[in-house]
């Protein structure tokens, strides 16, 4: 009887795995939806897939915002994404219980068979990433960040003197001023145009690494095991390790060069500049570091792909603001014609005694975040219970800092540029211009719980460690740019669209033309002398060829 009965069993366990197994796993899921925060309606296994827009997310997880609240849950296929409109939120999440909110979604193509998790950015919470993370925080100390501000300053007189020679190049004089102030800083050498060797490289390695971040592309995403397949039956990941290895060799190349310039130095007597790599390098060489030569050779590296054209999409947006703004463009040139005066350009010295201009750079981080969606997600390393929604360990949590920014509750009239935002009543005081009084008055909601005042630079303990660099080179390119030129719309009325911006990770505003104009030809003569004074500190910084 039992023996009968055998074959009659096998549609049971047939029936078991096509039927009750995904049942089984539907039930889960639905009491998982209900459980953690609200959001659009997930389907079975495709979760929130099909009604994700293909372009300008931000824009429509912030329109889900207002429907399903400031924390909501999307759902691709069944990995949950939890995403943030609230800086309150964000920072109770990922800066109050950071121990918990600090870690990266797991990208196995990118972080794992490229670069062999050797990159800060994409790198798991825990030991590894924290050995980089102190790395970089030493050599980006205040004091370490004080060796820095003479390039900065010299280059920023040298980008005025390129915008006075070919004003309609703005774009890519901005890009040129970016990337060289992250090499000079990373390795002591300047870069003198966007068509050196080193750029061209550098952008093949991003535009590389950026292709293989794009959902559903590799199934080795899905199923991470798939990256143990030896790599003569995988050519996809052989590809994938050809380029990490040519990457990796490319970083190790500079950390020699940087290496040779000491020794050189060392046979003259002399010194060479400050770097990021110098400093690691005598850290190294002091304290010990329990890095490869490899894994090394990625913490400076890491400086131009993560500063150079975020900076330079921050400073665009700038322009833009000015040219749609005029006001504030007018605002700005009263407190530095009251504080510099004519007779030569602002510097890091001069940042106490100019509050509008500090307030400027702030409201233009804010205004259009260029890390859109908080740069790399976090991810969720234990379960959690938040305002009494349960978030999985493994969740995937985006700030949107596009929603963030322009949140009205903390920002009214969010769209309005307006640098007065950021001032402290003290400081409206010391920068209490015409322009400031008439046209611009104080737009002041709820204070946002960061001391910086926007959401910009990230949250926590994966806050970007090199946003006061990234602060300092906006200041003085801003400062010396302003001090100069009228940034105006140009004439005919043309209309700017404060919308029009790239897609991905990172934003910027679409190419767009306006007018640059030297203030008048004394100003001119300040910048063609501050600009030999310039090239006397950049000698040293020998230029990549
Ligand atoms: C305006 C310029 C910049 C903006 C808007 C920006 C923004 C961001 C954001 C939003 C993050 C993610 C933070 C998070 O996960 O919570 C980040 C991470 C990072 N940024 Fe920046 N950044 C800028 C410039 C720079 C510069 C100049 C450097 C060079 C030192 C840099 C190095 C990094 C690194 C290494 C990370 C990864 C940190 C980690 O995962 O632990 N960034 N940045």
């Amino acid at each position: 009887m039992a023996l009968e009965s055998l074959p009659s069993l096998s549609p049971y366990i047939l029936l078991s795995l096509f039927i009750a197994l995904p049942l089984l796993t539907l039930l889960h899921d639905i009491n998982t939806w209900r459980r953690m925060p609200p959001g659009p309606q997930p389907l079975p296994f495709l979760g929130n897939k099909l009604q994700l827009p293909t372009s300008s997310p931000w824009l429509q997880f912030q329109k889900w915002s207002k429907v399903y609240g400031p924390i909501m849950t999307i759902w691709i296929g069944r990995k949950p994404t939890i995403v943030i409109s609230d800086p309150v939120i964000a920072a109770d999440l990922m800066e109050k219980r950071s121990t918990k909110y600090s870690s990266r979604p797991r990208m196995v193509a990118m972080g794992e068979i490229l670069w062999d998790n050797a990159s800060v950015l994409v790198q798991p919470y825990g030991k590894e990433w924290s050995v980089r993370r102190k790395l970089l925080h030493q050599a980006l100390t205040p004091r370490a960040l004080r060796l820095y501000k003479p390039v900065q300053e010299a280059e920023a007189s040298r980008l005025c003197a390129e915008l006075l020679r070919t004003p309609a190049r703005w774009e890519k004089l901005l890009e040129r001023f970016t990337s060289s102030v992250v090499f000079c800083v990373a390795y002591g050498h300047r870069i003198d145009s966007l068509d050196a060797e080193v750029i061209r490289q550098r952008f093949k390695f991003m535009q590389y690494s950026a292709s293989l971040n794009v959902p559903g592309k590799y199934m080795v995403e899905s199923f991470p095991v798939l990256k143990y397949i030896p790599d003569v039956l995988a050519p996809w990941k052989a590809e994938i390790k050809a380029h990490g290895r040519e990457e990796a060799a490319a970083n190790m190349k500079l950390v020699e060069l940087v290496k040779s310039d000491i020794a050189n130095a060392k046979v003259r007597g002399d010194d060479i500049p400050d770097s990021l790599c110098k400093l690691l390098l005598e850290l190294r060489e002091k304290e010990g570091v329990p890095l490869s030569d490899r894994d090394f050779s990625y913490i400076p590296a890491s400086l131009f792909g993560a500063g150079s054209d975020t900076t330079a999409s921050t400073l665009c947006s700038a322009f833009l603001a000015l040219v749609t703004h005029p006001e504030t463009l007018r605002a700005a040139h009263a407190e530095l014609d009251a504080v510099i005066g004519p007779s030569r350009t602002p510097t890091f010295a001069d940042e106490p005694s100019l509050p509008y201009l500090r307030a400027l750079v702030k409201e233009v981080l804010r205004w259009r975040p260029v890390a859109v969606l908080g740069g790399t997600p976090h991810a969720s390393t234990e379960d959690d219970i938040y305002e009494g929604h349960y978030i999985p360990a493994g969740t995937t949590i985006l700030g949107n800092s596009w929603a963030i920014n322009l949140n009205e509750t903390y920002y009214p009239n969010p769209h309005h540029f307006n640098p007065a935002r950021f001032l402290s009543p003290n400081d409206a005081a010391v920068a209490k211009t015409e322009a400031l009084d008439k046209k611009i008055g104080f737009e002041m909601g709820k204070p946002h719980p960061s001391k910086s005042g926007h959401s910009s630079f990230g949250w926590g303990r994966r806050i970007c460690p090199g946003a006061d660099l990234a602060a300092n080179s906006l200041f003085v390119a801003l400062g010396k740019i302003l001090w100069a030129f009228d940034i105006t719309p140009l004439k005919g009325g043309v209309r700017y669209d404060t919308f029009a911006y790239t897609e991905g990770f990172n934003i910027r505003p679409r190419p767009f033309e306006c007018g640059i104009s030297v203030r008048s030809e004394a100003h001119r003569e300040v910048l063609m002398r501050e600009v030999k004074e310039a090239e006397g500190v950049l000698e040293r910084f020998t230029p990549f060829g």
